[in-house]
């Protein structure tokens, strides 16, 4: 069996995705979610021009052989946009492997280690009476877990709150990045008070989390950590940039409250001391961003040595086929704790027909062959590109800070 064909799908249903597929001389296909949010057309141009010229000829059956003639044949190894286009690649032939061998991906791996997967919803508000409505809104769908987010007195423009409320977050909303100010220390001020008013409101045993995005040094971690132990969340996300990864150690020794990271690594190296010290409890590198199936299923094991676990990336600037392979993974993984989910709209389901299924605060996988999301082709050509960008973040004094 060989590779006939290759090709990237850039398609914007509401915002920009890249899928790759790939299809063998017998005829059978497998896709792969290769989209970089910002930066999608930097991966088309990888895959286009030195991965899919490559890929024409060989076994699709010899994953593990194309994963590595992939990343140690790149020579320059590593980074978002060379480990996103291998994942795009290795999602699309386990997705092979797993039709030919007539059954779902999650069987391939090793099977069910659970029934289903928990998943956490976001609920958002410009302040904290608007958040707790969504809050409500997500358990009375059945939510058992939910990321709350909401405005801070004093700043125009926050991450992870939609500019009107009750609307989709959707960050890259500008050709080029918009601007946003920022203020540790009004936020600082602010957050304690909405896990208060949540627990106030919802009690003690809905999982609440919060993604701090990146923002804090890691002596303001380790205040905010503190601050928001009588809330014991599920855990707080991205606290300060993670290129230094001994920052989480002194985080580490000041707080209880539960450390997750990752949606930004795209290989286990970026992770490794963070997992061997403990220093964090999830690791979030999601299938798409850190060299898919393949390159996670190492990380993960590495990270049940060590008492860490999985709490996948999951926002809609990954596209269905992301979040199906995901599932499939979530479902065999034994260190599984928790997959993210932000709905997708309905016009991307559309584009992006699958067989997994939202029930009750946790998806059930589909029981397909493969990892069960395709993609309609002549539906995805009516919604053309158009570059997004996501913003950046300046402090009150212009200093250019992290967003
Ligand atoms: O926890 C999350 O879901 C993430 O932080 C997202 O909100 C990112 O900002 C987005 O994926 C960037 O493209
Ligand atoms: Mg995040």
């Amino acid at each position: 069996m060989k590779i006939e064909h290759a090709y990237t799908i850039v398609t914007s249903p509401g915002r920009n995705f890249v899928t790759l597929k790939i299809v063998t001389d017998e005829g059978t296909y497998g896709i792969g979610d290769a989209t970089l949010n910002g930066r999608e057309m930097a991966v088309v141009a990888y895959l286009d021009e030195h991965v899919i010229p490559a890929l024409i000829g060989r076994d699709p059956q010899r994953i593990e052989d194309i994963w590595h003639y992939l990343y140690r044949g790149a020579y320059w190894r590593r980074g978002p946009v060379t480990m996103s286009a291998i994942a795009a690649v290795d999602m699309a032939l386990w997705d092979i492997k797993a039709k030919l061998a007539g059954m779902p991906l999650y069987q391939l791996l090793g099977g069910k280690s659970r029934e289903r997967v928990m998943v956490y919803g976001h609920a958002t508000g410009r302040d904290i009476e608007s958040c707790l409505e969504e809050v409500a809104r997500h358990v009375d769908e059945g939510y058992k877990a939910v990321r709350v987010q909401a405005g801070v007195p004093g700043i125009a423009s926050i991450y992870g709150v939609a500019k009107k409320d009750g609307e989709p977050y959707e960050p890259a909303d500008a050709d080029l990045p918009a601007e946003h100010v920022w203020s540790t220390s009004k936020y600082l001020n602010h957050v304690p008070k909405l896990f208060a008013a949540v627990r106030e409101r919802f009690g003690d045993d809905l999982h609440v989390l919060h993604d701090v995005h990146h923002r804090l040094t890691p002596i303001e971690a380790a205040r905010l950590g503190k601050a928001v132990e009588p809330y014991n969340l599920f855990w707080l996300e991205d606290c300060v940039p993670a290129e230094n990864q001994e920052g989480f150690g002194l985080i580490r020794q000041h707080t209880t409250t539960p450390l997750a990271v990752g949606e930004v690594f795209n290989s286990l190296f970026d992770a490794k001391a963070l997992i061997e010290n403990q220093w964090i409890d999830y690791i979030r590198a999601t299938l798409t961003h850190a060299g898919g199936i393949t390159h996670v299923r190492r990380l993960a094991d590495l990270a049940g040595l060590y008492h860490v676990r999985t709490g996948f990336h999951g926002p809609t600037d990954l596209s269905p086929v992301c979040m199906g392979a995901a599932i499939h993974f979530d479902t065999w993984v034994p260190n599984f704790g928790i997959q993210e989910y932000m709905p997708h709209t309905a016009t991307t389901d559309e584009v992006f027909p699958h067989d997994y299924r939202f029930e009750d605060g946790h998806f059930i996988v589909g029981e397909n062959p493969g990892h069960g999301v395709d993609i309609d082709e002549e539906l995805a050509k009516q919604y053309p590109y158009k570059r997004a960008s996501l913003p950046v973040n300046r402090l009150e004094d212009g200093t250019l800070w992290h967003w």
